[in-house]
């Protein structure tokens, strides 16, 4: 009797326990809406604020919704976290030219990988941020940019070729050649590994898939100065990026893959499962209780569901293929093995800020022998370069090379090994997935838009004809080209938000104070899908950014940074020329050769939202070859570092 007794003493213990943290939790949540309470927004639910909206709806379609009902600044609570979104252009600019540091979100991995989160240029913050900043500038001027359009032209070549080859083995496709057939079936293995989109022939692709590994090809490669290898055949789907029918791997990619495809893999889990929808539960929990952060995370940390330990082994993977890189950086600095030139020439840039990174990957020198042997990755890293015959290894002129040789300019103090390795895996992870979903977006727009795939056409047919690749001097003349991609993004801006942090002083922001310590959430889909300012809001129309066009002035006269798919202010993306010099080579190079057919069940095209704006089950087309005669085979463009 006194055991049931001390039982039911104990378990109302523990209920009025509990009772009194919820209330704590739920005070706590009343005083951070009554800071906001001169704001409007829609109601919220205790502890789960706007999410079920949210998650139901996706935030664009849900704060659009808001913005019509609320007006361009309203409050709303991600979980128990609440933040203002701004969701006008003006304000957005106004925002963005105030304010300078994006809002702090800790991941639960701590340690290391809390460092390489927090030093990241997009994490950095107040004089820190603007030491980073400087010394990636270099990495954007202008002789860079030009510097990496042999890279860029060959990725975009190669996997025109793959299209190519794969489109030719269609019934009533002729003039596939030997070389046709074999790309045919080479491609065939992958086009059939794929998952999600309609049934059928094996010629049926996953376009966002293959863009994906020619945008990693091209940021991977820069950055470390080794082929990435990112476009040799991918693991099997349901490992790689989150399509809804994607289930995470029942293990990481071996370390005795190539180099390349377990940094690919890496890329790609790190995306899959820092989202909230693939992530882990303890994530969700953190969100929900983000005072217990620290709790949570020990939690994790000690017993990790599988999406955790998928997080971190693809983020230890990138660690290591940056910490045995650079190891190999300063045996190579110690034994003085360089070419030629002057290894400050060659690490600081020429007189212009040129850094040689364009060419990562592309030339021989600067191999490094033995890079980092301490682990799988760096032998495999090795063997790249060797294999590559002396391409790989790390290039001075890689973005890592940069990185390792920048100096704060007052104080003439470099960035630790850590700092560095946090700034590469950021090159990697922002320059990736938002130009790859960029340009699946548009393949999709221009299928359902057959007018602008005609102007499209007809354009690149009168500047490059049918076989010449493009040059540098060929982007200018590609006006039409541009304002696909420019109205691509406007309709799915891959970075569909950013954010801002009034930190330690309340901000005007419109005709509402913000308290400080408050969260804006940026909205650029909202300022992209303003019917103030774009008419015929959902309608593919290239035209308005075109001066010559009617439909021009809309453009002209529209509100300052209504078109912001890069951000605003000082905080802009660094890596918006980058993007749009590597969209305009790929949409040339593909479209000289290709159209793409959608496969049925494609349209109206499912998205999913997470860190980026995405195809949430990949864009599946047919490529379709524009031309009888196939392509006289390729001569790789300067140095390529293809195989
Ligand atoms: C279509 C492709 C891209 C889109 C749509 C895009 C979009 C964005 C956006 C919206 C931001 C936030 C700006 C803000 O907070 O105001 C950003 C930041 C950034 N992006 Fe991009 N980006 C793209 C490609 C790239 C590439 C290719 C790179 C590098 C190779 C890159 C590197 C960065 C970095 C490092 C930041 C943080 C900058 C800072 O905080 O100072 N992005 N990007």
């Amino acid at each position: 009797m006194q055991d049931v007794i001390s039982f039911l003493l104990n378990g109302l213990g523990f209920a009025a326990v509990g009772l009194v943290v919820l209330q704590l939790v739920l005070s706590l949540d009343l005083y951070k809406r009554w800071k906001l309470r001169h704001l409007p927004g829609p109601p919220a639910l205790p502890l789960l604020g706007n999410l079920p909206q949210i998650l139901a709806k996706g935030s664009p379609a849900f704060f659009r919704e808001c913005r019509a009902k609320y007006g361009p600044v309203f409050r709303v609570a991600f979980g128990r976290n609440w933040m203002v979104v701004v969701a006008e252009p003006d304000l957005l600019r106004q925002v963005g030219g105030k304010l300078l540091n994006h809002s702090m979100f800790r991941g639960l991995l701590g340690g290391e990988f809390a460092k390489l989160d927090d030093w990241g240029l997009v994490s950095a913050r107040d004089d820190f941020w603007r030491k980073v900043r400087a010394a990636w500038q270099p990495a954007f001027s202008a002789p860079s940019l030009s510097g990496y359009f042999p890279l860029m032209t060959d990725c975009a070549v190669r996997l025109a070729d793959k299209l190519e080859g794969l489109a030719r083995r269609q019934p009533g496709q002729q003039g596939a050649g030997k070389e046709e057939e074999a790309a045919g079936k080479a491609g065939k293995a992958e086009a059939e590994g794929g998952s999600g989109g309609g049934g059928g022939s094996s010629t049926r692709v996953d376009i966002w898939r293959e863009l994906g590994a020619m945008t990693l090809q091209v940021v991977g490669s820069t950055a470390y100065g080794v082929d990435f290898q990112a476009m040799e055949s991918l693991p099997a789907a349901g490992t790689g990026e989150g399509g809804a029918d994607t289930k995470p791997a029942a293990a990481p990619a071996p370390a005795s893959s190539s180099y390349g495809r377990v940094l690919v893999q890496a890329c790609r889990d790190v995306f899959k499962y820092s989202s909230v929808v693939y992530g882990s539960k303890y994530s969700r929990v953190g969100l929900l209780f983000p005072e217990w952060r620290p709790v949570v995370a020990i939690l994790a940390n000690a017993a990790p569901d599988l999406p955790f330990k998928m997080l971190k082994t693809a983020r230890t993977h990138l660690r290591d293929a940056c910490m045995s890189l650079i190891d190999g950086w300063k045996k190579q600095e110690a034994s003085g093995v360089q070419d030629g030139k002057s290894k400050q020439e060659e690490q600081n840039g020429d007189a212009n800020g040129h850094t040689a990174a364009s060419t990562a990957g592309a030339k021989g020198d600067g191999a490094v022998s033995g890079a980092g042997a301490a682990n799988a990755i760096g032998e495999a890293a090795a063997a790249v370069g060797t294999a590559a015959g002396g391409v790989g290894g790390l290039s001075a002129g890689s973005f890592l090379g940069l990185m390792l040789a920048a100096r704060d300019k007052s104080t003439g103090e470099g960035l630790t090994d850590l700092q560095v390795a946090a700034q590469v895996q950021t090159f990697i992870l922002a320059g990736y997935e938002t130009t790859a979903n960029a340009l699946a977006f548009a393949v999709y727009c221009l299928a359902t838009n057959p007018e602008a795939e005609a102007k499209l056409l007809a354009e690149i047919d009168a500047v490059l004809g049918p076989d010449r690749l493009p040059t540098e001097a060929d982007l200018p003349r590609l006006p039409y080209t541009e304002a696909v991609f420019n109205e691509t993004m406007r309709l799915y801006p891959p970075a569909h938000a950013t954010n801002r942090h009034t930190d330690k002083a309340p901000m005007q922001v419109g005709p509402y104070t913000l308290p400080k310590d408050t969260t804006l959430f940026m909205s650029i889909f909202s300022a992209h899908h303003n019917t103030d300012v774009w008419p015929r809001v959902n309608d593919f129309v290239p035209e308005r950014f075109l001066p010559e066009s009617p439909l021009y002035p809309e453009v002209a006269a529209r509100v300052p940074h209504a078109h912001a798919p890069f951000g605003f202010g000082s905080r802009m993306c660094i890596g918006w020329k980058f993007a749009v010099q590597e969209a305009k080579v790929a949409l040339a190079a593909l479209y000289q050769r290709l159209t793409f057919e959608l496969e049925p069940g494609q349209v109206p095209l499912q998205t999913a939202v997470g860190i980026t704006l995405s195809p949430r089950n990949g864009v599946w087309v047919r490529p379709v070859a524009r031309r009888l005669t196939p392509r006289q085979p390729t001569t790789p463009p300067v140095g390529s570092a293809a195989k």
